[in-house]
């Protein structure tokens, strides 16, 4: 007899939360979680910001450039002896390179990448450890931002974790211009209006400079 199988689909689940997500469904009983992957680029026209929170980030130059993705961000930390490869192949799949760092990584590890003849166009520096959604933003991290943002004037310098209203001049003062958000959007009772001061932030904080 076919075992009775039960699995919740993680589509309704609450995204910014998917490991709790996770964790909680099969605390509750679930035997398998069902994981519907799709193409979004068949849906928007976006440009698609991907962040590859993955050890072995070249596996997915090929796949991710396929399914659409317009921007593929790595981290330094898994990426120390083939980012010079690993950023010819993005850009030869179409695809915007990009390096991460985790809070706990000098910033000087990402620079050679941005300095190179073959360079990185996007320096995302994580102001949260990488993982699940809702965590609070780490204000130390701006140290990060302003070092690139002196050296480097025109970079795409990207913040992610706990950014929101409340954290993003902080952010924006200190010469970050990507901003990810997650909780503080979706979570928001209207998003378009957090969306609009986040940007009106970013725009205050360059026009001063
Ligand atoms: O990469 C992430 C976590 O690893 C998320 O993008 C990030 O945490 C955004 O969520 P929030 O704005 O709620 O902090």
């Amino acid at each position: 007899m076919a075992a009775a199988k039960i699995a919740p689909s993680m589509l309704s689940s609450d995204f910014a939360n998917l490991a709790s997500e996770a964790e909680r469904m099969v605390r509750l009983g679930a035997d398998w979680l069902h994981m519907d992957i799709m193409s979004l680029r068949k849906h928007t026209k976006a440009y698609l910001d991907c962040h590859l929170m993955v050890t072995n980030p070249s596996d997915y130059v090929e796949p991710m450039g396929k399914a659409g993705a317009s921007g593929f961000t790595f981290h330094i930390e898994v990426a120390k002896d083939n980012w010079q490869e690993l950023i010819q192949n993005i850009k030869s799949k179409g695809m915007r390179p990009g390096v991460s760092l985790r809070p706990g990584t000098p910033v000087e590890d990402v620079l050679p990448l941005v300095e190179a003849e073959n360079p990185v166009e996007l320096v995302l520096v994580m102001t949260v450890e990488p993982g699940f959604g809702g965590q609070k933003f780490m204000p130390e991290m701006m140290d990060k931002v302003r070092t690139l943002r002196k050296k480097y004037p025109c970079l795409d310098i990207e913040v992610d974790g706990g950014l929101g209203p409340s954290t993003i001049d902080v952010a924006a003062s200190a010469g970050a211009n990507c901003i990810v958000a997650g909780s503080s959007i979706f979570g928001a009772a209207d998003p378009g209006e957090v969306i609009s001061v986040l940007r009106k932030s970013v725009e205050g904080s360059q026009n001063k400079n």
